[in-house]
């Protein structure tokens, strides 16, 4: 049956709004219902920007844009590809997390996600069934909200960011926005805030845990594969406790990604590749102290692991590399409260004299002296101008990756480093960073954000309809993203620009697919990668 009337211009994923021609009113019941000019998409876009650009405030840009969304998704994502480098902030990470926190304040919509509540998994395939409403579901993201950015738990409020990273990936890759589903998985929370809050619209209990959390998710997976047995199902912002445990348990029977623990370290390697292409230096040479080795930290030392095996070392030497700093200072192996990841990267304490000292990122690093640093931590202003110039006294080309997100996390700002190393630091941050100037050169920032590899990787696995996803595709994809930095300019950004994201994650996700095929890991048979994937396109037109 066909959809007509006010069900079509209710439904964001078929209302064309006042583009609808006099035929298409004529056949879907629209007669009278909407003013006589007919408009292109690219009128009714002017027209939103002007909208948007009204607006001052960063939040209000973004329930704007929200809103549209809600009420044409080809529009919204039409105007998006128009404005990809200003919009990414608003949509997604700072500005996202504002949405978070001020979610119960400004909720109008559930922007088509599902809601599954811990208290009722006999709910949940009704759920999925509801919230997907006829989709073809290709992707999944998927969050419990216990670690949203740096920001800790937000319970139900953090389903915004898996609505804001699938933005991303259609406005990255060109994924069919009608084949998402964000989903908030509500177990609880711990934070008292929000249980105080007499507006918070998510389960009023502590956070469910342990076993039947996990037999929550459980159940969970097993609903969402049998209904959507083709999709991709990325999971984002668990906690420390579980993201590691729920990837581990899943990653070689289905088709999964942990997008804190693979996504980021695979930007962090891509990213420092493009660091080593300006310094000229190698790899294997590199001492990496990493500050905070929670999720993000240990995905990123694991992917650096890896492929320092693939340069040849052996895990014994490759592992000799890392020096690991948490709350309790270096990790050594008799280091209280280790987690399972951070165990095999623990120093002995007999490898030092001045062992007992070392419970701090700043005496760290003048006993280490690192040649890479990375900030996890979610402390902000910790990459003191201290540190970093100690840093920068014994190396050089400093790489320093200050990843805390959001804005008011970050380790240190680029242009604090640039200066303090007198331009020679090679900087990524989390967040979006402008040019900085330092005695007459621009340096360019590179966004160390997992969002400008994910939605190329993804669409390579969806549009190669990939059954699993393996160390050997991450590591291409790495390589497809690093080598597409240029090295020659003065303040070259060690990753390339977000202005730039539609045509690298199109690179990205070729390189993917053909990674699949490869590996005979498809399960439609596909005769060329980049056919595929240029058949899979999603384009923002009526
Ligand atoms: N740029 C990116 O793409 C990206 C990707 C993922 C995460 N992140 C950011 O990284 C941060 C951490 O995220 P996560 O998912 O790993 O969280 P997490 O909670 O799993 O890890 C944080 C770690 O920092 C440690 N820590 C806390 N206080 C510390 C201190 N004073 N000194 C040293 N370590 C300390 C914690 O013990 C924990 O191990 C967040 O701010 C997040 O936004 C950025
Ligand atoms: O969401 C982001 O901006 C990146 C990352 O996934 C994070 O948790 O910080
Ligand atoms: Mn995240």
């Amino acid at each position: 049956m066909t959809t007509t009337g006010y069900d079509v211009l209710r439904n964001p994923f078929l209302n064309k709004g006042t583009a609808f021609t006099q035929e298409e009113r004529r056949t879907l019941g629209l007669i009278g219902t909407l003013p006589s000019q007919v408009q292109t998409i690219d009128e009714q876009a002017a027209q939103a920007y002007q909208q948007f650009q009204s607006k001052d405030a960063p939040l209000e840009k973004r329930i704007f844009l929200m809103n549209l969304f809600n009420e044409n998704v080809t529009l919204f994502y039409h105007l998006m590809d128009q404005h990809v480098a200003e919009f990414m902030p608003i949509v997604y990470d700072p500005v996202v997390a504002d949405a978070i926190e001020q979610y119960n304040n400004i909720f109008t919509n559930p922007q088509n996600a599902a809601f599954l509540s811990v208290d009722r998994p006999e709910d949940i395939k009704q759920s999925l069934l509801n919230a997907a409403a006829g989709r073809d579901i290709k992707l999944v993201v998927v969050t419990d909200a216990e670690g949203i950015l740096g920001m800790g738990d937000w319970g139900v409020n953090g389903v915004d960011i898996a609505v804001g990273k699938l933005m991303v990936y259609t406005a990255a890759a060109g994924i069919d926005p009608a084949s998402v589903l964000a989903i908030s998985i509500d177990a609880g929370t711990n934070n008292q805030t929000l249980l105080d809050n007499p507006r918070y619209l998510g389960n009023r209990h502590p956070r469910v845990a342990g076993k039947d959390y996990l037999a929550f998710i459980d159940q969970f997976v097993t609903a969402e594969q049998a209904l959507f047995p083709e999709s991709l199902l990325h999971w984002e912002d668990f906690g420390r406790g579980n993201a590691q445990v729920i990837l581990d348990k899943y990653k070689d029977e289905i088709a999964t990604f942990n997008d804190d623990i693979q996504g980021t370290g695979m930007i962090v390697l891509a990213g420092i590749f493009g660091a080593l292409n300006i310094s000229k230096e190698k790899l294997v040479d590199q001492t990496f102290v990493t500050f905070g080795a929670g999720t993000a930290g240990m995905g990123i030392v694991n992917q650096i692991f890896t492929e320092l095996q693939r340069a040849g070392l052996t895990a014994d030497e490759a592992r000799q590399h890392f020096y690991l700093v948490d709350k309790q200072g270096l990790l050594f192996d008799d280091t209280p409260d280790l987690t399972a990841a951070q165990k095999p990267f623990t120093r002995s304490r007999a490898e030092f004299n001045n062992a007992d000292t070392l419970t701090n990122l700043a005496d760290v690093v003048k006993t280490i002296h690192p040649t890479v640093l990375i900030g996890t931590s979610t402390q902000p202003g910790t990459f003191t101008e201290e540190i970093v110039k100690e840093m920068a006294a014994h190396t050089p080309r400093p790489i320093i990756f200050p990843l805390s997100n959001p804005t008011k996390l970050a380790e240190a700002t680029a242009e604090d480093i640039i200066q303090w190393t007198d331009g020679q630091a090679l900087i990524a941050t989390g967040i979006p960073a402008a040019d900085v100037i330092y005695k007459g050169v621009t340096y360019k920032i590179g966004q160390g954000n997992n969002a400008l590899i994910y939605p190329g990787l993804g669409f390579g696995l969806i549009a190669s309809t990939a059954k699993l996803l393996t160390q050997e595709t991450i590591s291409a994809a790495i390589h497809a993203l690093g080598g597409l930095v240029d090295a020659q300019e003065a303040g070259a950004a060690v990753l390339p620009p977000v202005s730039h994201l539609t045509a690298f994650s199109q690179k990205i996700a070729e390189v993917t697919a053909q990674s699949v095929l490869d590996q005979g890991l498809n399960r439609e048979p596909i005769a060329d990668a980049k056919q595929a994937v240029k058949d899979a396109k999603w384009s923002a037109e009526y």
